[in-house]
């Protein structure tokens, strides 16, 4: 799907109108998503991600290791970043999607050639020509150190988008901060190791945007994976999409306004040497609206070891940016890249 070294925007696949999506996005039956066995007919059995409320101290440790090692994932309230720049975020990304025309995009379109490159595009978890790709385009921004962000190559359409994206920035840095403390108190490690063993956090943000799809049951917004870093911290409209595996079933992650959903991430998985799964998810596409999430990456500098904190290994050592360029190269087919290190 590279034409001329461009990539094609999902976007203008549907702004020309297809009913029909092209071979190049049809995933294999075994990846389709099954919708309707999606939280149907089961009553009270529903099964929800938790929600864990960062005000109630006494019991929050118990909670956290409960949905840290069932779950990998969980939505958190009342933590700190008020709910005014969360939709400040999500309005920007939003904004730069809905709002701009086609070439005012492009000015801001990331190197197609270097995974990962800051900017908007289309196929950042897919690397070889056969990968089917995603319903999806992106806006990536470089955030932290503050020495790799720069606002320029960030959209100025909207009056305040790059003070909002800076402000998000350093207040979701701080809060994953204080998450991986609890976290690793949660284990009964001291606060601080799972922190000093990421090292300085090297924080991307990533707006996602998913068009509707006309056949929403073939394809997927992204693929199922697991993040690559320590802890992502994602938002999402009020649409819906994001999906969590939970004991071989797909879970839809229910979007709530002033909530944040933690996502851990792989080296987080490692350093825990395993008693803290990274959560494998998705994102699935619905043929009436389009969706909006946020995801916020916090990772390892590439040049730092991860290895766990916990005896007897359960993980080989890893160079973080050995297992990023591992992750782009063979894609990421659930947790294949991370199952790949088990000893
Ligand atoms: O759009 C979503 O909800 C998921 C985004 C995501 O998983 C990612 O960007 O890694
Ligand atoms: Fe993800």
């Amino acid at each position: 799907m590279e034409v001329g070294g461009n990539q094609i925007r999902v976007q203008s696949l549907v702004q020309e109108g297809k009913v029909v999506v092209p071979p190049q996005y049809v995933q294999p039956p075994q990846t389709r998503p099954h919708r309707v066995l999606r939280n149907t007919n089961k009553g009270d059995d529903v099964l929800n991600p938790p929600v864990i409320d960062l005000s109630k101290v006494n019991s929050l440790h118990e909670e956290l290791r409960r949905a840290c090692k069932e779950w990998g994932a969980f939505h958190l309230t009342n933590h700190g970043i008020p709910v005014e720049l969360l939709d400040a975020m999500r309005n920007v990304g939003s904004s730069f999607f809905a709002d701009c025309t086609m070439d005012q995009k492009l000015s801001y379109g990331c190197d197609p050639n270097s995974p990962a490159s800051e900017g908007y595009g289309s196929r950042m978890l897919v690397q070889s020509n056969d990968t089917v790709l995603d319903w999806r385009d992106y806006f990536d921004h470089h955030t932290l150190p503050l020495s790799r962000r720069d606002p320029s190559k960030w959209p100025h359409f909207s009056e305040n988008y790059r003070k909002v994206v800076a402000e998000y920035s350093d207040r979701t840095s701080g809060l994953a901060e204080k998450l991986l403390g609890l976290i690793s108190e949660s284990l009964g490690l001291s606060s601080s190791c799972i922190k000093d063993c990421v090292g300085e956090f090297y924080q991307n943000i990533t707006v996602s945007y998913y068009p509707p799809c006309p056949q929403p049951e073939l394809t997927l917004g992204l693929q199922s994976h697991s993040d690559f870093g320590a802890v992502t911290l994602l938002i999402q409209d009020d649409v819906g999409g994001l999906e969590v595996l939970k004991d071989g079933e797909w879970i839809f992650v229910n979007p709530l306004r002033d909530a944040v959903f933690v996502i851990l991430a792989d080296q987080t998985e490692i350093i825990t040497n395993g008693e803290y799964k990274s959560a494998q998810h998705r994102a699935i596409t619905n043929s009436n609206k389009a969706r909006l999430s946020v995801a916020t990456f916090h990772d390892p500098a590439k040049t730092k070891i991860i290895s766990p904190a916990i005896e007897p290994h359960k993980y080989r050592p890893v160079m973080y940016g050995d297992y990023v360029s591992s992750w782009y190269t063979k894609g990421p087919e659930g947790k294949r890249n991370i199952d790949a290190l088990l000893l």
